[in-house]
């Protein structure tokens, strides 16, 4: 291998567990500066929570809602041409057309929005007794698939409730992604239940790297986030992850070892597409 493959086959990955409060001032603030911190210790690809400048909760995303180009994602512009690193702008709620969506700008190095990543699956559950959340009362479903390349490995987006459905990481591992990100505010229900193991199954089921950034714990909040922002690799094996704290979490993404782990177990190239597909029905 070449001294520059070498170079690309491996970076730094930083997850921000930022404490959300109601003061979008504030938010835009502290992510700005945590951006820093986390390129000032190497990180090229940064990766911001679900609802990372509003509270997390139907009542607020009306209120906290902006167009795109708008006040955050000219924040996030500018942090990441500042600190030279691809930015996942976590989410925010976003209006467009009389219609709100749950919405991760991505951002590259020049400051330029790549994409933006509309959630897919609305949170829409009931346990009784325990948590009931209906995200469509208030937003609409995003359409479209979304992947960006770096110089090191290609991307997929999803957001929170995303990670949940299986066909959707298989079609990013599909169309070559080696990391998935999934900006996701999981809950004291189903935090400890599911978080953790969704993202193993996710990495495991694709032999990708796959990154979770959730909002730090806020028990005086409506919705209580459960934290644990973690990053997973191709083994299935958490490599990197927190408590409840507002931290910062690193990891090192090594694209010679994801591929050293899909000759090893073959999965990858043994699926009997004879049999059976995943396939999208809608051109993203
Ligand atoms: N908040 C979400 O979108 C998803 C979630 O909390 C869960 O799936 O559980």
């Amino acid at each position: 291998m070449s001294t520059l493959a070498k170079a690309m086959s491996k970076f730094r990955l930083a997850v921000v567990q930022l404490h959300v409060t109601s003061v979008k001032a504030d938010n835009l603030s502290k992510a700005r500066r945590l951006i820093r911190e986390a390129a000032g210790q190497g990180s090229k690809v940064v990766v911001l929570p679900e609802c990372f400048n509003s509270p997390y909760g139907t009542g607020f995303f009306q209120e906290y809602a902006e167009r795109i180009p708008g006040e955050s994602t000219q924040m996030l512009s500018e942090a990441a041409k500042e600190n030279g690193v691809y930015l996942v702008g976590g989410s925010i709620p976003e209006e467009d057309g009389g219609k709100l969506y749950n919405t991760c700008p991505v951002f590259g190095p020049d400051g330029t929005l790549l994409l933006k990543h509309r959630k897919i699956h609305l949170f829409d559950i009931d346990v009784p007794g325990k948590i009931r959340f209906q995200e469509s009362e208030t937003l609409s479903p995003g359409s479209a698939f979304s992947v960006f390349e770096t110089p090191f490995c290609k991307v997929g987006v999803g957001i929170c409730y995303d990670i949940r459905f299986a066909e959707m990481a298989q079609l990013y591992s599909k169309m070559g992604c080696e990391l998935l990100v999934y900006p996701g505010a999981f809950n004291m229900t189903t935090g400890p239940a599911h978080w953790e193991l969704l993202q193993r199954a996710r990495a495991l089921d694709n032999q990708l790297y796959v990154a979770t950034a959730s909002p730090a714990r806020d028990e005086t909040s409506s919705y209580i986030a459960w934290g644990h922002s973690t990053v997973v690799n191709p083994w299935g094996e958490v490599i990197s992850s927190t408590g409840s704290e507002e931290a910062v979490v690193y990891a090192e993404i090594d694209l010679q070892y994801l591929a050293d782990v899909r000759q090893q177990i073959p999965v990858t190239v043994q699926r009997r597409d004879d049999l059976y597909a995943v396939k999208p029905v809608a051109e993203s």
